[in-house]
């Protein structure tokens, strides 16, 4: 796939209000960011335009807000970028509307804005027409440097697109760069390890990854889903119960494809989500009704192992457990240890990419270890697919 698009060395920012998009949904834990790799990733292109003397408007999404909840708002992540970009980084309570206009009418050029999240207005996602002419007054070009969000087509990572002229930025040009390098053409055999606990949003994902891959490892709520489809009690789990017939025939796809299917064999249950949370090993058809399935258990853990020894490539979205919350991490940090020995060793080339995923390979000290780490999750699983991502295509060169 030819990368063909515009990008900030076709265009002169001094002066223009340059609405950039950037993905800081970033984990959080008590109003802090726990990760700040994303907000790293983004500073070289914000610096730049600042640098150049463009007006640095940022877009961004933060969780899945229901409302307009405080623990939503980007304040914080504003405060952290700041300290990431080492300027100032002013906050305007809304993404449109008067707030926003009087905080972009404020600036200077080089001057830094984030704007707050666009996801407390639900015409973000909608893509709705008249929101993005509100979010296209605020600016004079769009950016867009969140290739993590780029498989959403929403008012701020695609519509913006067609309103103002659009260019990429240089994390969006780096991940792509970097996926087809080590994707475009990859040795075999391949694996892919999926966890995680966007089940929905994912598990279809998985019935096209089935015909790419040679084996898929399943962890986190994703493989609970799995067992239960499967007829196994997984007690007070988190699954996506409903979803049993898809991944019934996500396995058939993947029988039909010669492609390996890899469960848990046992798993770690603890009886509340809470680190250190009192746990045990269970076999699968042991574990207990009131239980919650946190983690792989050890038997799990060799047969990731095993496939990760079997692989040329591998390819990680999604942690096995719930490795925010010790000893939960020890199913994740064992596999991402083991695969950064193997591609230290030089026998794996080894890409992991989301949000929580680099969370826990910087937990498990190995990120550097990766050949890539990318910052996208589903956006990251969708370019694998080959799937066309809404917020690259609408950067193509018209
Ligand atoms: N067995 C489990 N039970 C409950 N939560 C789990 C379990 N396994 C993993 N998780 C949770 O999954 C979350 C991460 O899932 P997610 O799919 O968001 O991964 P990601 O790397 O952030 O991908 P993306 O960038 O696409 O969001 C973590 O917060 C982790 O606690
Ligand atoms: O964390 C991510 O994968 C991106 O920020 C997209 O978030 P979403 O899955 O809530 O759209």
């Amino acid at each position: 796939m030819t990368n063909k698009f515009r990008t900030l060395d076709d265009v002169d920012v001094k002066g223009k209000r340059v609405l950039l998009r950037v993905d800081l949904n970033v984990p959080m834990e008590n109003g802090r960011v726990t990760d700040a790799t994303r907000l790293e990733r983004v500073a070289p292109t914000i610096t730049e335009i600042a640098d150049k003397g463009g007006k640095v408007i940022l877009l961004a999404h933060f969780g899945r807000p229901k409302g307009r909840d405080a623990k939503d708002s980007l304040r914080a992540v504003a405060e952290a970028l700041a300290k990431v970009v080492k300027k100032p980084v002013a906050f305007a309570e809304d993404c449109i509307g008067e707030p926003a206009a009087k905080a972009v009418a404020d600036l200077k050029d080089g001057d830094i804005l984030c704007l707050e999240n666009t996801r407390f207005h639900k015409e973000e996602e909608k893509n709705d027409p008249g929101f993005v002419a509100e979010l296209a007054k605020l600016g004079d070009i769009w950016v867009n440097d969140a290739f993590s969000a780029a498989h959403r087509a929403h008012a701020s990572t695609e519509g913006l697109g067609h309103k103002l002229p659009a260019y990429a930025g240089r994390t969006m040009q780096a991940e792509l760069d970097a996926l087809e390098k080590a994707l475009g053409s990859p040795t075999k055999p391949v694996i892919a390890i999926i966890g995680g606990a966007k089940v929905s949003t994912k598990i279809d994902l998985l019935e096209n990854l089935v015909t790419k891959v040679d084996a898929l490892v399943i962890g986190g709520g994703m493989a609970n889903t799995f067992l239960h489809a499967q007829g196994v009690a997984v007690g007070k789990s988190l699954a996506e119960k409903d979803l049993a017939p898809t991944a019934l025939r996500i396995m058939e796809k993947a029988e039909a494809a010669n492609c390996a299917i890899i469960l848990p064999v046992d798993a770690t249950v603890a009886y509340h989500f809470a680190a250190n949370a009192p746990s045990h090993a269970y076999g699968l058809d042991a574990i207990p009704t009131d239980g919650m399935i946190l983690d792989v258990g050890p038997q799990s853990i060799a047969r990731v192992h095993a496939a990760i020894d079997d692989a040329a490539t591998l390819v990680w979205n999604g942690p096995l457990g719930a490795f925010e919350m010790q000893p939960f991490d020890r199913g994740t940090v064992a596999a991402a240890k083991h695969a950064a020995e193997r591609t230290k060793a030089k026998k794996l080339i080894s890409i992991a990419g989301g949000g929580d995923t680099v969370a826990a390979l910087n937990q498990a000290h190995v990120a550097g270890d990766f050949t890539y780490v990318s910052t996208a999750g589903g956006a990251f699983l969708e370019w694998m697919e080959g799937k066309p991502l809404p917020g690259v295509e609408v950067l193509r060169s018209k």
